[in-house]
């Protein structure tokens, strides 16, 4: 039980009872939650209260509460506007003086956190966009798939290490998408220095939790071999703009690389609760609980956000030994569709009961 609730993590809270399912290998290869007890249609299997690292998308920041997530466009607004004053709350904006006081005392840890997006927006500014490409640190998207390894990419990274340890380095441009993605590891970076400083000798377990998903560096760098040079740019990025109480986070790339290996295949998107069927993305969070339900075409489990926390509620009797699967893609897209879409973002080829009868292939 200790481990299943190292896995789950700080962020979550079970319930009926914990015991009513548990985390072990599939036969596809990973980890999957199965039933230990028959499980009634339209239980709580578990709420994540609120995620390990999150970003708003900077086009949305005025509309979206950085606390609660309540997006303006809900409550007939255009924008919130409640906001903490100076520069230790940039960049957050809030639907209520409850969640900007929420936020400063759990987010923005000595002003943090608004700090840094002072920092990133203003290295932001300077930056010129290049007319050419960017420029290529590593030489990965030149290599056929097959050879790209953990030594080479290892390597990759070494070499980026070294570069942005001389003065004067400079730094890249960054696009919105590799802003947005340098803010959401700004906030991780912030949440494991406050655990640390809290308790600096237990350390933080939920940088522990966090450490135990899925890691996809290589699946990622394989199927997408430009991302490579994205992250590195991205790392020296925030080696540029780092607080000095956090520079320590990122004298090395350990850290943003382990980050960067489980953001892909394991972040939720947070997408307005629009019910018209045109909900739009407005950011995403990483939930370390939430993260170890597989995918199913058929899913047993949905997820529902509640303001600021995901909650997994079965969608039918679960009998014991069942997998509990939420869907990770559009159940009413064709089956094709879910395939290419789950083997591009989730690295795999889904052999689910409905793939194999769409597709006729006989079980077994
Ligand atoms: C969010 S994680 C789920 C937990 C993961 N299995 C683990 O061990 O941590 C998503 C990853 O799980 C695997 N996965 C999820 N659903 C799957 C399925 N139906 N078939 C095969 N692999 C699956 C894929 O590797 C995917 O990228």
């Amino acid at each position: 039980m200790s481990s299943l609730l190292l896995h789950l993590g700080q962020d979550s809270k079970a319930t009926p009872s914990i015991s009513a399912f548990h985390l072990k290998t599939t036969v596809y290869g990973g980890r999957g939650l199965f039933a230990t007890e028959r499980i009634p249609n339209n239980t709580l299997l578990v709420t994540c209260e609120s995620p390990y690292a999150t970003v708003i998308f900077k086009k949305f920041r005025k509309e979206v509460c950085g606390h609660c997530f309540a997006y303006a466009f809900e409550s007939h607004r255009n924008t919130w506007s409640i906001k903490i004053d100076g520069q230790e709350g940039n960049g957050v904006w809030f639907c209520t003086v409850e969640c900007r006081d929420a936020w400063a005392a759990g987010q923005n840890v000595e002003g943090l956190q608004g700090l840094m997006n002072a920092s990133v927006d203003k290295l932001a500014k300077s930056m010129k966009q290049p007319k050419g490409p960017s420029r290529t640190t590593s030489l990965i998207e030149t290599m056929r798939v097959e050879d790209i390894t953990v030594d080479t990419h290892d390597l990759a990274w070494k070499h980026a290490e070294e570069m942005y340890a001389r003065p004067g380095y400079p730094t890249d441009f960054l696009d919105e998408l590799e802003l947005d993605t340098v803010r959401f590891l700004v906030s991780a970076i912030v949440k494991r220095y406050f655990e640390e400083k809290k308790s600096p000798d237990a350390g933080s377990s939920s940088w522990t939790a966090l450490l135990q998903l899925q890691n996809n560096e290589i699946l990622h760098i394989r199927s997408k071999p430009h991302m490579l040079d994205s992250h590195i740019r991205i790392y020296g990025f925030l080696r540029k703009v780092m607080h000095p109480v956090l520079l320590p986070y990122v004298k090395t790339c350990e850290m943003v690389r382990a980050i960067l290996a489980r953001d892909t295949g394991n972040v939720f998107g947070i997408w307005d609760m629009s019910t018209k069927g045109d909900s739009e993305m407005l950011g995403w969070s990483m939930y370390v609980s939430g993260s170890y339900f597989n995918h199913d075409c058929s899913p047993n489990v949905v997820k529902k956000r509640v303001q600021k926390s995901l909650c997994f509620i079965t969608t039918r009797d679960v009998e014991i030994g069942e997998e509990l699967c939420i869907s990770y893609v559009d159940v009413e897209d064709r089956v094709a569709v879910r395939r290419d879409e789950l083997s591009r973002n989730w690295y795999f080829d889904c052999i689910c009961k409905r793939c194999h009868e769409e597709l006729g292939i006989a079980n077994g």
